[in-house]
């Protein structure tokens, strides 16, 4: 069961985790199924005042997951609801994969995007399955074609299906049930995923391994993620790229979480990044880049003195105990090996255990407060991947810190201008919106300050400078 697997000591929540995808620009050119937005020049006045989101313009690549972050109030989840137009922009356009959906039927848009609310937003009365299958129901599949859909998205979202399928929301945990609203979110295929504060209800163990899921899912799936959250190290950890935004959705700064660390473009931004930049920085650096070692493995069953030979041959250790699914369960030496004849796991057993996607010092962290010098990795879905260690990760991260200024010099150049129509380089430099370090280049839009590694120029014009008049 994933989540007995899952209760392996995780590491506690630190600094960043970058379980982002690949970040390089381009990346999710393969098996890309999410949509380009472009909210262009829009605006949402609630009424009197200054108007909750202004002139915001505005490109979200395809495939990509961008975090929406900034001081309370200052139009996130404005903005992101007028993306699926639960609210609806007082001017301006949004595009979604070149279509203008402004005027477009609101349910029908809906219907098309996945939206993920905090603790899940399950309608208490229906099962898990009835909620996972609503918008495959509205949508009229078949019966059979709606129940496959439901086991495989559970089996997705690391829910056995056969054991919570017929549950009520109530008999969940609170992760459980944010799972359950991702897996809703995602039943119909929607090509954007809209996330509003998602794991903001959850324990930061719970939060740390939903958010790897998440990643692990973007991984396999490539839709486009919009994501706001208030939590900046959620957003380094989860973002290909961040939209720090202050009121009025001014954008400070629209970047890679690895440029924003390196560069803030202003005052505002190095204030709400905080004092831990450097360490976030170290963080960046995840377990799937470094190699890992092959250990002794053995399922659940196996015939224990065969692997108590192996382990031998090896010259000792542990042998990681994997169960059906090759998810490690157990971490076991000889001893404990031949306590029975075949391979058995011991409930209580807590190992060092981090996700592919996690941080070298999030694995550091780990290893440290199990005492131990190795830590087991999973992958997708939680199967098995090999064994982390120390050195291995101090090797990397004084690696990562040498070459630093060489990736940020190589970061997205050639696509960060953002432009959508010419001038305004000054009105942005003014709203301190332009990156630094060959990033961010704003020398379009004063509006848009997409940079670098947008895949298309946006279309021209429509924003003014969101930042430049400020309110
Ligand atoms: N229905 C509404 N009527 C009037 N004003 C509203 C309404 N909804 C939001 N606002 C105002 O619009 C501004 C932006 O709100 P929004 O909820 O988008 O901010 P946010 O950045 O998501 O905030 P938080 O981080 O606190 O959730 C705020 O000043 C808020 O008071």
């Amino acid at each position: 069961m994933p989540d007995n697997v899952r209760t392996n000591r995780p590491a506690p929540r630190t600094r960043k985790e970058s379980l982002a995808p690949d970040k390089s620009p381009g990346s999710s050119g393969a098996g890309v199924t999410g949509a380009s937005i472009l909210l262009e020049g829009v605006t949402k006045s609630y009424g009197g005042g200054a108007p909750a989101v202004d002139q915001l313009t505005l490109e979200i690549p395809a495939g990509q997951t961008v975090m929406f972050v900034g001081p309370s109030g200052c139009g996130k989840t404005t903005t992101l609801k007028m993306i699926n137009r639960l609210i609806e922009p007082t001017r301006g356009r949004i595009v979604i994969d070149g279509e203008d959906v402004t005027g477009m039927n609101g349910d029908e848009l809906r219907r098309r995007i996945g939206y993920v609310v905090q603790a899940g937003g399950l309608l208490p009365h229906m099962t898990v399955g009835a909620n996972v299958g609503l918008v495959p129901r509205m949508l009229r599949w078949s019966r059979q074609r709606v129940a496959e859909r439901v086991d495989e998205l559970l089996d997705l979202v690391s829910l056995d299906p056969a054991e919570y399928r017929d549950r009520f929301p109530r008999e969940l945990s609170g992760g459980q049930q944010q799972r359950v609203g991702v897996a809703r979110a995602l039943a119909a295929d929607p090509p954007v995923l809209l996330m509003d504060e998602p794991f903001g209800a959850v324990d930061p163990i719970t939060r740390q391994r939903l958010q790897e899921e998440l990643v692990n899912i973007q991984n396999e799936l490539h839709k486009t993620v919009v994501f706001v959250t208030h939590d900046f190290d959620e957003a380094v950890m989860l973002g290909d790229w961040i939209v720090i935004f202050n009121n009025g959705a001014q954008i400070m700064q629209y970047d890679t979480p690895e440029q924003i660390l390196a560069s803030p473009s202003n005052e505002f931004v190095e204030d709400f990044i905080g004092s831990g930049a450097g360490l976030m920085q170290l963080g960046l650096t995840r377990v799937a880049e470094v190699p890992l070692r092959e250990a002794v493995t053995a399922h659940v069953g196996d015939d224990s003195r065969e692997v108590e030979r192996r382990l031998r041959e090896a010259g000792g250790g542990r042998a990681v105990v994997l169960d059906r699914r090759d998810r490690p369960v157990g971490w076991a030496s000889s001893r404990q090996i031949l306590r029975a004849a075949t391979v058995q796991v011991d409930d209580d057993q807590d190992f060092p255990a981090v996700g592919a996607r996690s941080t070298l010092d999030d694995a550091l962290n780990t290893m440290l407060l199990a005492g131990s010098t190795q830590a087991v990795v999973h992958g997708s879905r939680q199967r098995y991947l090999g064994v982390i260690t120390v050195s291995t990760v101090i090797k990397a991260i004084e690696q990562a810190s040498s070459r630093a200024p060489d990736e940020a010099a190589a970061a997205p150049l050639g696509h960060n201008s953002g432009a959508t129509a010419d001038g305004g380089a000054d009105t942005a430099d003014a709203a301190g919106t332009a990156a630094r370090g060959g990033t961010a280049g704003t020398t379009g839009s004063p509006a848009v300050h997409t940079a670098g590694a947008v895949p298309r120029q946006p279309a021209g014009g429509a924003g003014d400078a969101p930042g430049g008049e400020g309110r």
